[in-house]
């Protein structure tokens, strides 16, 4: 079977009028949003597409929807042209954006499902089935004859994913949907997430700024900047792309200078007795704990593993 989402050398510039200085007061200029990106993405996986601000992950969503054409490249989900096959493509697809819902603001949910059941024209069996199960998963009872005004936003967004998902998309669009929401509503969301994608094999796009939905939900991940693919691949992989280290955290028996001449790392903080030295994460700690151990007197230690967070943004900063 082939892949469901196949992206090769796409592309999408904007063309912008700015003020400019001087006698032409305006100028044109053109925003490489994304760059020539190629990609697939097969059956049953969850990636995580992340990036900083304005990298271009929206306008690749957006092409993926079908919302905006491609300036180049060739683009295909479920073997359809998103912008040329686009009422074909939305029975596919499912999209959710944590920013904003897609359901009616004035109706309780279970009109505004109703609504999402007639246009796509829901067989009822399909949709009762669905609509149990979201329910069950995302604890929704008791919620579905509230107004969508009256919702917390978490609750919104557990019925945004509800609507999304009513008639059974081959592929689903997460765009940063666990944004402002407390830590029980994330770990709910994302309990749900995994299980849809386990129990259905719903194929999930998903971007976030929270790396702990990308930790906890994706093995792979494609990090984007300035409209072009920096990184694809596994999770674990990014911190060596990265160079990313890890740290020991030392406790010494009284507050001494900072640590000198371990060979392999450097001591990046001192407080009192505590010091902190940093390492590659790819080389061992053995080696630095023992010529520690021989020239200082160690009361304690433990070994801090990269923040991935830290990890892109060393990414970014060796551009
Ligand atoms: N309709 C548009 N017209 C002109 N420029 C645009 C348009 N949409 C996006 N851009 C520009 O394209 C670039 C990529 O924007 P995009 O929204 O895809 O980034 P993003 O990675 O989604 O950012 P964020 O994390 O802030 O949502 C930015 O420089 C942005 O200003």
């Amino acid at each position: 079977m082939s892949d469901l989402i196949e992206v090769a050398e796409l592309s999408k510039t904007f063309r912008v009028r700015r003020k400019g200085s001087g006698p032409f007061r305006r100028v044109r200029e053109e925003v490489r949003a994304v760059d020539g990106i190629s990609f697939t993405v097969p059956h049953g996986e969850m990636v995580g597409y992340i990036g900083p601000n304005g990298a271009g992950k929206s306008t690749t969503i957006k092409m993926l929807t079908g919302i905006l054409t491609p300036s180049g490249g060739r683009l295909r989900v479920a073997g359809l042209d998103p912008a040329r096959e686009r009422t074909r493509l939305v029975r596919r697809i499912g999209v959710v954006f944590g920013q904003r819902t897609t359901l009616w603001w004035d109706l309780p949910l279970r009109d505004s499902y109703g609504l999402v059941r007639r246009m796509y024209r829901i067989p009822e069996a399909r949709y009762r089935a669905n609509l149990e199960r979201c329910v069950e998963l995302l604890d929704l009872d008791g919620l579905l004859d509230v107004p969508v005004r009256q919702l917390s936003l978490g609750q919104r967004m557990r019925g945004d994913i509800t609507a999304a998902l009513l008639h059974d998309p081959d592929v689903l669009y997460l765009d940063e949907p666990t944004i402002g929401l407390d830590v029980i509503s994330k770990a709910r969301v994302r309990g749900f997430l995994r299980e849809l994608n386990a129990e259905q094999g719903t194929t999930v796009l998903l971007t976030t700024h929270d790396l702990t939905d990308i930790e906890q939900l994706c093995k792979r991940v494609m990090v984007i900047d300035h409209g072009g693919l920096m990184y694809d691949g596994a999770l674990a992989g990014l911190h060596e792309a990265g160079e990313s280290e890890r740290t020991l955290v030392v406790d010494l028996e009284r507050e001494l200078p900072p640590i000198e001449g371990v060979h392999g790392a450097r001591t990046v903080r001192t407080e009192g007795p505590r010091q902190w030295l940093a390492f590659p994460a790819s080389a061992s700690a053995a080696p630095i704990v023992s010529q520690i151990a021989d020239a200082y007197p160690l009361m304690d230690l433990s070994l801090r593993e990269p923040d991935i967070e830290d990890v892109i943004a060393r990414m970014y900063a060796g551009e």
